[in-house]
Protein backbone atom coordinates (compact mmCIF):
# COMPACT_ATOMS: atom_id res chain seq x y z
CA UNK A 1 0.00 0.00 0.00
CA UNK A 2 1.01 3.64 -0.66
CA UNK A 3 1.59 5.69 2.28
CA UNK A 4 -1.02 8.67 2.47
CA UNK A 5 1.34 11.22 1.65
CA UNK A 6 2.44 9.81 -1.86
CA UNK A 7 -1.02 8.94 -2.70
CA UNK A 8 -1.88 12.22 -2.46
CA UNK A 9 0.78 13.70 -4.37
CA UNK A 10 0.09 11.16 -7.21
CA UNK A 11 -3.57 12.74 -7.59
CA UNK A 12 -2.32 16.34 -7.00
CA UNK A 13 0.58 16.23 -9.51
CA UNK A 14 0.33 17.89 -12.69
CA UNK A 15 0.31 15.38 -15.39
CA UNK A 16 0.08 14.43 -19.26
CA UNK A 17 -1.45 12.16 -20.98
CA UNK A 18 0.23 12.11 -24.57
CA UNK A 19 -1.29 8.35 -25.25
CA UNK A 20 -5.52 8.53 -24.85
CA UNK A 21 -7.86 7.42 -27.93
CA UNK A 22 -11.03 9.09 -28.12
CA UNK A 23 -12.80 6.08 -29.00
CA UNK A 24 -11.13 3.91 -25.85
CA UNK A 25 -12.77 6.32 -23.45
CA UNK A 26 -16.49 7.01 -24.01
CA UNK A 27 -18.47 6.20 -21.05
CA UNK A 28 -21.08 3.99 -20.14
CA UNK A 29 -23.76 6.65 -19.50
CA UNK A 30 -22.34 8.79 -23.26
CA UNK A 31 -23.23 5.39 -24.99
CA UNK A 32 -26.80 5.19 -23.03
CA UNK A 33 -27.25 8.75 -24.36
CA UNK A 34 -25.70 8.03 -27.89
CA UNK A 35 -27.80 5.06 -28.35
CA UNK A 36 -31.15 6.88 -27.38
CA UNK A 37 -30.11 10.06 -29.65
CA UNK A 38 -29.37 7.55 -33.00
CA UNK A 39 -31.96 4.92 -32.02
CA UNK A 40 -29.79 2.08 -31.56
CA UNK A 41 -30.92 -0.60 -29.59
CA UNK A 42 -28.76 -1.61 -26.71
CA UNK A 43 -28.56 -5.40 -25.42
CA UNK A 44 -29.32 -3.95 -22.01
CA UNK A 45 -30.81 -1.81 -20.19
CA UNK A 46 -28.39 -0.11 -17.35
CA UNK A 47 -25.22 1.16 -17.93
CA UNK A 48 -23.47 -1.39 -15.01
CA UNK A 49 -24.42 -3.88 -17.14
CA UNK A 50 -22.97 -2.14 -20.27
CA UNK A 51 -19.49 -1.91 -18.85
CA UNK A 52 -18.20 -5.57 -19.78
CA UNK A 53 -18.92 -4.92 -23.20
CA UNK A 54 -16.76 -1.35 -23.37
CA UNK A 55 -14.29 -2.65 -21.00
CA UNK A 56 -11.87 -5.67 -21.33
CA UNK A 57 -12.23 -8.74 -19.06
CA UNK A 58 -9.43 -10.08 -16.37
CA UNK A 59 -8.79 -12.94 -18.66
CA UNK A 60 -7.98 -10.82 -21.78
CA UNK A 61 -5.55 -12.56 -23.34
CA UNK A 62 -4.31 -10.16 -26.85
CA UNK A 63 -4.38 -7.51 -28.54
CA UNK A 64 -6.50 -8.56 -31.11
CA UNK A 65 -8.99 -9.78 -28.18
CA UNK A 66 -8.69 -5.86 -26.50
CA UNK A 67 -9.60 -4.43 -29.69
CA UNK A 68 -12.57 -6.27 -30.72
CA UNK A 69 -14.05 -4.02 -27.79
CA UNK A 70 -14.04 -0.89 -29.91
CA UNK A 71 -16.05 -2.86 -32.61
CA UNK A 72 -19.16 -2.26 -29.32
CA UNK A 73 -18.16 1.06 -29.32
CA UNK A 74 -17.50 3.19 -33.00
CA UNK A 75 -21.08 2.19 -34.47
CA UNK A 76 -21.87 5.08 -31.74
CA UNK A 77 -19.37 7.23 -33.07
CA UNK A 78 -20.43 7.99 -36.56
CA UNK A 79 -21.90 11.78 -36.94
CA UNK A 80 -20.08 15.54 -36.17
CA UNK A 81 -22.75 15.59 -32.25
CA UNK A 82 -21.58 12.44 -30.99
CA UNK A 83 -17.34 13.43 -32.19
CA UNK A 84 -17.61 16.60 -31.03
CA UNK A 85 -19.56 15.28 -27.46
CA UNK A 86 -16.99 12.68 -27.09
CA UNK A 87 -13.89 14.63 -27.91
CA UNK A 88 -15.07 17.27 -24.65
CA UNK A 89 -15.94 14.52 -22.36
CA UNK A 90 -12.47 13.10 -22.50
CA UNK A 91 -11.08 16.72 -21.72
CA UNK A 92 -13.25 16.56 -18.87
CA UNK A 93 -12.39 13.44 -17.50
CA UNK A 94 -8.75 13.99 -18.16
CA UNK A 95 -9.09 17.23 -16.17
CA UNK A 96 -10.34 15.53 -13.17
CA UNK A 97 -7.23 14.05 -13.12
CA UNK A 98 -5.04 16.63 -12.89
CA UNK A 99 -4.03 16.58 -16.65
CA UNK A 100 -3.14 19.77 -17.79
CA UNK A 101 -1.77 18.78 -21.53
CA UNK A 102 -3.19 15.92 -23.80
CA UNK A 103 -2.93 14.56 -26.52
CA UNK A 104 -6.20 12.94 -28.15
CA UNK A 105 -5.80 10.19 -31.06
CA UNK A 106 -8.56 8.49 -33.22
CA UNK A 107 -8.83 7.08 -36.36
CA UNK A 108 -10.95 9.48 -38.67
CA UNK A 109 -11.56 6.44 -40.84
CA UNK A 110 -13.40 4.60 -38.80
CA UNK A 111 -15.51 7.83 -38.52
CA UNK A 112 -17.25 7.83 -41.63
CA UNK A 113 -19.69 5.08 -42.11
CA UNK A 114 -22.97 8.45 -41.98
CA UNK A 115 -21.07 10.11 -44.97
CA UNK A 116 -18.59 11.92 -42.86
CA UNK A 117 -15.57 12.39 -44.85
CA UNK A 118 -11.77 12.52 -43.08
CA UNK A 119 -11.58 16.02 -42.99
CA UNK A 120 -14.60 16.69 -41.32
CA UNK A 121 -14.07 13.78 -38.88
CA UNK A 122 -11.01 15.91 -37.74
CA UNK A 123 -12.97 19.22 -37.65
CA UNK A 124 -15.44 17.72 -35.01
CA UNK A 125 -12.93 16.28 -33.02
CA UNK A 126 -11.07 19.34 -32.78
CA UNK A 127 -13.96 21.31 -31.95
CA UNK A 128 -15.10 19.18 -28.66
CA UNK A 129 -11.37 19.19 -27.34
CA UNK A 130 -11.20 22.82 -27.94
CA UNK A 131 -14.32 23.08 -26.48
CA UNK A 132 -13.31 21.56 -23.25
CA UNK A 133 -9.79 23.06 -23.12
CA UNK A 134 -11.83 26.32 -23.03
CA UNK A 135 -14.12 24.91 -19.82
CA UNK A 136 -11.75 22.82 -18.55
CA UNK A 137 -8.16 24.77 -18.61
CA UNK A 138 -6.30 21.93 -19.84
CA UNK A 139 -4.28 22.17 -23.28
CA UNK A 140 -5.42 19.80 -25.70
CA UNK A 141 -3.71 18.40 -29.39
CA UNK A 142 -4.72 15.92 -31.53
CA UNK A 143 -2.94 12.78 -33.41
CA UNK A 144 -4.76 11.46 -36.57
CA UNK A 145 -4.18 7.62 -36.37
CA UNK A 146 -3.55 5.24 -39.91
CA UNK A 147 -4.90 1.84 -38.86
CA UNK A 148 -2.91 -1.26 -39.55
CA UNK A 149 -5.99 -3.21 -41.78
CA UNK A 150 -6.62 -0.16 -43.45
CA UNK A 151 -6.07 0.17 -47.59
CA UNK A 152 -3.14 2.49 -48.63
CA UNK A 153 -5.51 4.75 -50.37
CA UNK A 154 -7.40 5.00 -46.58
CA UNK A 155 -4.42 5.93 -44.80
CA UNK A 156 -2.52 8.44 -47.66
CA UNK A 157 -6.30 10.61 -46.75
CA UNK A 158 -5.74 10.67 -43.64
CA UNK A 159 -1.78 11.48 -44.04
CA UNK A 160 -3.83 14.32 -46.37
CA UNK A 161 -6.25 15.51 -44.48
CA UNK A 162 -3.99 15.76 -41.13
CA UNK A 163 -1.44 17.67 -43.06
CA UNK A 164 -4.11 20.48 -43.43
CA UNK A 165 -5.18 20.66 -39.86
CA UNK A 166 -1.17 20.92 -38.52
CA UNK A 167 -0.78 24.33 -36.55
CA UNK A 168 -4.44 24.05 -36.12
CA UNK A 169 -5.05 21.58 -33.07
CA UNK A 170 -3.54 18.46 -34.43
CA UNK A 171 0.53 17.50 -34.17
CA UNK A 172 1.11 13.91 -35.29
CA UNK A 173 0.04 10.89 -36.83
CA UNK A 174 0.04 7.37 -35.96
CA UNK A 175 -0.20 4.22 -36.70
CA UNK A 176 -2.31 1.35 -35.06
CA UNK A 177 -4.62 -1.63 -34.62
CA UNK A 178 -3.22 -5.39 -35.09
CA UNK A 179 0.46 -4.85 -34.80
CA UNK A 180 0.95 -9.01 -35.12
CA UNK A 181 -0.47 -9.48 -38.55
CA UNK A 182 0.45 -5.91 -40.02
CA UNK A 183 4.30 -5.15 -39.65
CA UNK A 184 5.36 -1.86 -39.77
CA UNK A 185 7.30 -2.39 -43.25
CA UNK A 186 3.67 -2.69 -44.66
CA UNK A 187 3.85 1.36 -43.91
CA UNK A 188 6.82 2.87 -45.79
CA UNK A 189 4.94 4.68 -48.46
CA UNK A 190 2.34 6.25 -45.85
CA UNK A 191 4.88 7.40 -43.49
CA UNK A 192 7.00 8.91 -46.31
CA UNK A 193 4.19 11.24 -47.35
CA UNK A 194 3.85 12.40 -43.81
CA UNK A 195 7.55 13.17 -43.68
CA UNK A 196 7.35 15.05 -46.90
CA UNK A 197 4.51 16.89 -45.51
CA UNK A 198 6.45 18.09 -42.15
CA UNK A 199 3.95 15.95 -39.69
CA UNK A 200 4.98 14.62 -36.60
CA UNK A 201 5.43 10.40 -36.37
CA UNK A 202 4.49 8.42 -33.74
CA UNK A 203 3.86 4.69 -34.21
CA UNK A 204 2.26 1.99 -32.00
CA UNK A 205 5.20 -0.94 -31.94
CA UNK A 206 6.73 -3.59 -29.67
CA UNK A 207 3.42 -4.29 -28.20
CA UNK A 208 2.11 -7.01 -30.10
CA UNK A 209 5.48 -7.83 -31.90
CA UNK A 210 8.81 -8.10 -31.38
CA UNK A 211 11.54 -4.90 -31.50
CA UNK A 212 11.84 -5.09 -35.17
CA UNK A 213 8.71 -2.89 -35.51
CA UNK A 214 10.41 -0.39 -33.03
CA UNK A 215 13.66 -0.20 -35.12
CA UNK A 216 11.06 -0.04 -38.37
CA UNK A 217 9.25 2.69 -36.79
CA UNK A 218 12.39 4.99 -35.92
CA UNK A 219 14.88 3.94 -38.81
CA UNK A 220 12.37 4.03 -41.70
CA UNK A 221 8.70 5.28 -41.00
CA UNK A 222 10.31 8.24 -39.13
CA UNK A 223 8.55 7.89 -35.75
CA UNK A 224 10.03 10.37 -32.84
CA UNK A 225 7.92 8.57 -30.31
CA UNK A 226 6.87 4.88 -29.73
CA UNK A 227 3.50 4.05 -28.64
CA UNK A 228 4.20 1.26 -25.75
CA UNK A 229 7.82 -0.41 -27.10
CA UNK A 230 7.67 -2.59 -24.32
CA UNK A 231 8.87 -4.94 -26.11
CA UNK A 232 12.21 -3.40 -26.83
CA UNK A 233 13.79 -5.45 -24.17
CA UNK A 234 13.84 -8.61 -26.55
CA UNK A 235 16.75 -6.81 -28.83
CA UNK A 236 19.51 -5.16 -26.43
CA UNK A 237 20.63 -3.35 -29.34
CA UNK A 238 17.47 -2.12 -30.76
CA UNK A 239 16.86 -0.95 -26.74
CA UNK A 240 20.37 0.71 -27.36
CA UNK A 241 19.49 2.60 -30.40
CA UNK A 242 16.31 3.88 -28.09
CA UNK A 243 18.18 4.77 -25.46
CA UNK A 244 20.67 6.64 -27.70
CA UNK A 245 18.44 8.56 -29.66
CA UNK A 246 16.43 9.20 -26.62
CA UNK A 247 13.33 8.51 -28.38
CA UNK A 248 10.55 8.25 -25.73
CA UNK A 249 8.26 5.47 -25.30
CA UNK A 250 4.33 6.03 -24.50
CA UNK A 251 4.22 3.31 -22.11
CA UNK A 252 0.41 2.53 -20.94
CA UNK A 253 1.50 0.14 -18.18
CA UNK A 254 -2.59 -1.32 -17.41
CA UNK A 255 -3.32 -1.95 -21.38
CA UNK A 256 0.24 -3.37 -21.72
CA UNK A 257 -0.26 -5.86 -19.13
CA UNK A 258 -4.26 -6.68 -21.03
CA UNK A 259 -2.61 -7.15 -24.32
CA UNK A 260 -0.14 -9.38 -22.70
CA UNK A 261 2.48 -7.55 -23.97
CA UNK A 262 4.33 -8.93 -21.08
CA UNK A 263 2.49 -11.80 -19.34
CA UNK A 264 2.19 -10.06 -15.99
CA UNK A 265 3.38 -7.44 -13.82
CA UNK A 266 6.58 -9.40 -12.40
CA UNK A 267 7.49 -9.22 -16.08
CA UNK A 268 6.88 -5.33 -16.42
CA UNK A 269 10.17 -3.64 -17.53
CA UNK A 270 9.20 -0.66 -16.75
CA UNK A 271 11.71 -0.09 -13.95
CA UNK A 272 14.42 -1.61 -15.49
CA UNK A 273 13.92 1.00 -18.48
CA UNK A 274 13.86 3.77 -16.36
CA UNK A 275 17.03 2.26 -14.32
CA UNK A 276 18.91 2.02 -18.03
CA UNK A 277 17.72 5.86 -18.96
CA UNK A 278 15.60 5.11 -21.48
CA UNK A 279 13.01 8.08 -21.41
CA UNK A 280 9.40 7.24 -20.67
CA UNK A 281 6.00 8.33 -20.28
CA UNK A 282 3.18 7.61 -18.60
CA UNK A 283 0.09 7.39 -20.20
CA UNK A 284 -3.32 5.55 -20.13
CA UNK A 285 -4.14 4.58 -23.90
CA UNK A 286 -8.43 3.97 -23.46
CA UNK A 287 -9.30 4.51 -19.76
CA UNK A 288 -12.88 2.43 -20.57
CA UNK A 289 -11.33 -0.26 -22.54
CA UNK A 290 -8.55 -0.54 -19.71
CA UNK A 291 -11.07 0.30 -16.81
CA UNK A 292 -8.40 2.64 -15.57
CA UNK A 293 -7.29 6.58 -15.63
CA UNK A 294 -3.96 8.20 -15.41
CA UNK A 295 -4.04 8.62 -11.72
CA UNK A 296 -4.35 5.13 -11.69
CA UNK A 297 -1.36 4.06 -13.64
CA UNK A 298 1.18 6.06 -11.32
CA UNK A 299 -0.43 4.51 -8.20
CA UNK A 300 0.00 0.78 -9.85
CA UNK A 301 3.48 1.87 -10.93
CA UNK A 302 4.61 3.50 -7.77
CA UNK A 303 2.90 0.31 -6.22
CA UNK A 304 4.19 -2.21 -8.00
CA UNK A 305 8.07 -0.77 -8.70
CA UNK A 306 8.79 1.50 -6.12
CA UNK A 307 8.89 4.68 -8.07
CA UNK A 308 9.83 7.63 -5.53
CA UNK A 309 8.12 11.14 -5.79
CA UNK A 310 11.38 12.33 -7.36
CA UNK A 311 11.11 9.65 -10.04
CA UNK A 312 7.16 10.33 -11.07
CA UNK A 313 8.28 13.54 -11.31
CA UNK A 314 10.82 13.17 -13.54
CA UNK A 315 8.45 10.69 -15.25
CA UNK A 316 5.94 13.50 -15.77
CA UNK A 317 8.70 16.18 -17.20
CA UNK A 318 9.64 13.44 -19.47
CA UNK A 319 5.93 13.68 -21.16
CA UNK A 320 5.73 17.58 -21.10
CA UNK A 321 9.37 17.11 -23.18
CA UNK A 322 8.17 14.30 -25.23
CA UNK A 323 5.10 16.37 -26.24
CA UNK A 324 4.54 17.84 -29.90
CA UNK A 325 3.95 21.28 -28.82
CA UNK A 326 5.78 23.62 -30.36
CA UNK A 327 8.94 24.64 -28.70
CA UNK A 328 7.81 28.18 -27.20
CA UNK A 329 4.84 25.90 -25.74
CA UNK A 330 6.58 23.75 -24.36
CA UNK A 331 8.78 25.90 -22.28
CA UNK A 332 5.20 27.71 -21.45
CA UNK A 333 3.97 24.12 -20.16
CA UNK A 334 7.40 22.85 -18.49
CA UNK A 335 7.98 26.60 -16.65
CA UNK A 336 3.91 25.67 -15.44
CA UNK A 337 4.65 22.20 -14.17
CA UNK A 338 7.79 23.09 -12.33
CA UNK A 339 5.68 25.68 -10.54
CA UNK A 340 2.72 23.17 -10.03
CA UNK A 341 5.17 20.82 -8.95
CA UNK A 342 6.88 22.55 -5.78
CA UNK A 343 3.81 23.79 -4.46
CA UNK A 344 3.20 19.90 -3.80
O1 LIG B 1 -2.99 -0.36 -27.69
C1 LIG B 1 -3.42 -0.33 -28.86
N1 LIG B 1 -2.71 -0.93 -29.83
C2 LIG B 1 -3.09 -0.91 -31.12
N2 LIG B 1 -4.22 -0.34 -31.52
C3 LIG B 1 -5.00 0.24 -30.58
C4 LIG B 1 -4.64 0.28 -29.24
N3 LIG B 1 -5.62 0.92 -28.57
C5 LIG B 1 -6.54 1.28 -29.47
N4 LIG B 1 -6.18 0.86 -30.69
C6 LIG B 1 -6.92 1.02 -31.94
C7 LIG B 1 -8.39 0.67 -31.78
C8 LIG B 1 -9.09 1.95 -32.03
O2 LIG B 1 -10.33 1.80 -32.67
C9 LIG B 1 -8.11 2.70 -32.92
C10 LIG B 1 -8.30 4.17 -33.02
O3 LIG B 1 -8.30 4.81 -31.78
O4 LIG B 1 -6.85 2.36 -32.36
ZN1 LIG C 1 -2.76 2.92 -28.23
Amino acid sequence: MLTGRITDIVQKMPKVDLHLHLDGCVKPDTIMILAEEQGISLPVTDKEQLLPYLQVAENCSSLTQYLSKFDFTVPFLQTAEALQRVAYEAVEQSAGHYCKYIEVRFAPQLHRDKGLSVDEAIFWVIEGLKQGERRFGVKVRVIAICMRNHSAQANREVIEAAANYMGKGLVAVDLAGDEASYPAANFRDTFALARKLGIPITIHAGEAAGPANIYEAITHLGAVRIGHGVRVQENPAIMEIIKERRIPLEMCPVSNIQTKAVTDWDMYPIKHYFDQGLILTINTDNPTVSGTNITEEYKIITEKFGFTVPDLVTLVMNGVDASFLEANEKQSLKLEFEQLIGEL
